[in-house]
């Protein structure tokens, strides 16, 4: 199997946010009549995500994804070319019907520990300034869907750790505490 392909966003290096940056459009792959979606906040938690739900562009291993507030987002332009991907998972992607490319991820459910924040991919935005990815999610799940084998994945996490993108196989410490931490106060605990 050949090298693995990481992501066009940071295969060849990662380009620092800038502070202050307060949002821009993102824009679906279609090259007629594409959707267009209003962000109007900067990104955050931005990440590489192995995970098999998450869209990534065509060869790449990982997607890039981040949060942002979910009054932060609006469709203003082709709504009705979006569906979303699976009603039945947490996260409920609104992607393109025509192209495929994910405009938003949304939390229904207002017991989710990330309710209120919509999963954004910064990349179908042409604005320059977006926080960058600090880290790499789900890492070991590509290879479940396909795109490393086993023996591929030190070469992988070295890779994603030289570009200065620590390597987990859940969510980074700091999201993995807030999960926690929101679970336990919902029994009570904390
Ligand atoms: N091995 C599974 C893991 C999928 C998973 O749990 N993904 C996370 C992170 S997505 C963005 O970081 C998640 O919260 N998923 C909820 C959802 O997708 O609705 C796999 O690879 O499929
Ligand atoms: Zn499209
Ligand atoms: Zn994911």
């Amino acid at each position: 199997m050949s090298e693995v392909f990481l992501h066009p966003a940071i295969e060849h290096g990662i380009h620092k946010g800038v502070a202050g940056f307060a949002g821009g459009t993102l824009k679906c792959q279609c090259s007629v009549d594409p959707v267009e979606v209003k962000v109007t906040s900067n990104v955050a938690h931005n990440h590489a995500c192995g995970c098999t739900k998450c869209w990534k562009p065509s060869g790449a291993a990982f997607s890039v994804v981040g949060v942002v507030p979910r009054d932060s987002v609006t469709v203003v332009a082709h709504a009705e070319k979006l569906a979303i991907v699976d009603e039945t998972a947490a996260i409920q992607r609104h992607a393109c019907q025509v192209c495929g490319a994910h405009l938003f991820g949304r939390i229904e459910n207002t017991g989710h520990p990330f309710y209120g924040l919509d999963f954004i991919h910064t990349e179908l935005s042409a604005e320059q300034g977006w926080e960058e990815p600090r880290f790499a999610a789900f890492v070991s799940s590509i290879i479940e869907g396909g795109a490393a084998r086993p023996e591929q994945m030190d070469g992988v996490r070295a890779k994603l750790t030289k570009l200065g993108l620590p390597p987990y196989d859940s969510l980074n410490p700091p999201l993995m505490d807030a999960i926690a931490t929101h679970i336990a106060k919902q029994k009570g605990i904390l």
